[in-house]
């Protein structure tokens, strides 16, 4: 197997995709005449057409009213059970789900509803599909830190369908700083702490996700690139970083993905990982990215290899699936 068809191929964990942006149009028009919720778009094409971002608020604005579609616990599942058919077809045998429960309860969709309908998905891809599928609650960062702490207390009678939390949403003048105290409290609860930073901000933001939230992984991480110093740090601790490349195209983070600093980070000896973001509005899924990353920066099996295997080492699974999984990667790299 050349490059290519080895990152097609190989046994791989997502562990940074917001379900929300696996939101297919076609799917989102059949949930809003499910629901009969109006649309801004008059057909799937017009939406689709829309999808020319600019930067990361452009897109949030259009993530946040997709998801205006859903209303009920079936359309949560049906949604991560859409995500989980992908992920299927792309040897995703491990999925880390992030959801944003603020963007629904604001719209007076129950708690329940939305973590109710997402587990049941989850438990399904393990049975059905032999996937195993955890869920990340994520708090929006341009909201308040009270509507942090109220998001979590309305959660937690729903604790043990969920293993962490995430910071998610506009990035620039929302420092994870700002978040400090809800984190510690998660922390206190025994839950992981992940935090989106160095994806538009500076590479303050993640040194403060690192020493304030004392996160287990950063979301997008690139910023890193620009402060030799946390380099050496990420290095030295090997503190995962969920890289999202197509995603960093579509919101012009990098302008060419031959200028993508994956190959880079790489040798520098980081944990960096390979993951889809919003899979439905950046252009592909997990392996449309590894694909494209792999060409574009010509990557090699062994760092295709290294990928791969850095998704479990990233992975909030027990060890001896993290060994079982690892022992799956080697099987298909030698094969
Ligand atoms: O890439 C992202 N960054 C920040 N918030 C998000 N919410 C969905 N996707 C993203
Ligand atoms: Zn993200």
């Amino acid at each position: 197997m050349n490059p290519t068809e080895l990152a097609r191929a190989i046994p791989k964990a997502e562990l940074h995709i917001h379900i929300e942006g696996s939101l297919e149009p076609e799917l989102i028009f059949a949930l809003a005449q499910r629901n009969g919720v109006a649309l801004a778009y008059s057909s799937v094409e017009a939406l689709r057409a829309a999808y020319a971002f600019t930067d990361l608020q452009s897109f949030l604005d259009i993530y946040y009213a997709g998801a205006s579609v859903l209303l009920t616990a079936q359309d949560f599942h049906d949604m991560a059970w859409a995500y989980f058919l992908r992920a299927q077809a792309d040897h995703v045998v491990h999925a880390e789900l992030f959801f944003d429960p603020q963007t629904h309860t604001a719209r007076g969709v129950p708690m329940a509803a939305v973590i109710e309908g997402l587990a049941g998905a989850c438990r399904r891809a393990e049975q059905e599909l032999g996937i195993s599928a955890a869920l990340i609650l994520c708090f929006l960062r341009h909201l308040s830190e009270a509507d942090a702490f109220a998001t979590l207390e309305a959660a937690l009678p729903y604790r043990q369908h969920f293993i962490g939390v995430g910071l998610d949403s506009s990035e620039v003048g929302h420092p994870p700083e700002k978040f400090q105290r809800v984190f510690a409290r998660c922390r206190d609860l025994g839950l992981r702490v992940v935090a989106h930073a160095g994806e538009e901000g500076p590479p303050e933001y993640m040194w403060q996700a690192i020493d304030l939230l004392k996160v287990d992984r950063i979301d997008h991480g690139v910023a890193a690139m620009q402060d030799p110093l946390l380099m050496a740090e990420l290095a030295h601790t090997r503190l995962p970083l969920t890289v999202c490349p197509l995603s960093n195209l579509k919101l012009c983070v990098v302008d060419d993905l031959r200028d993508h600093p994956l190959k880079r980070m790489l040798d520098a000896g980081l944990c960096v990982t390979v993951n889809s973001d919003d899979p439905a509005y950046f252009g592909g899924y997990l392996n449309a990215n590894y694909v494209q990353t792999t060409e574009a920066l010509s990557l090699s099996r062994a760092d295709v290899v290294a990928l791969a295997k850095n998704s479990f080492e990233a992975s909030f699974i027990d060890p001896a699936q993290r060994s079982a999984f690892l022992a799956a990667v080697d099987r298909v790299a030698a094969g």
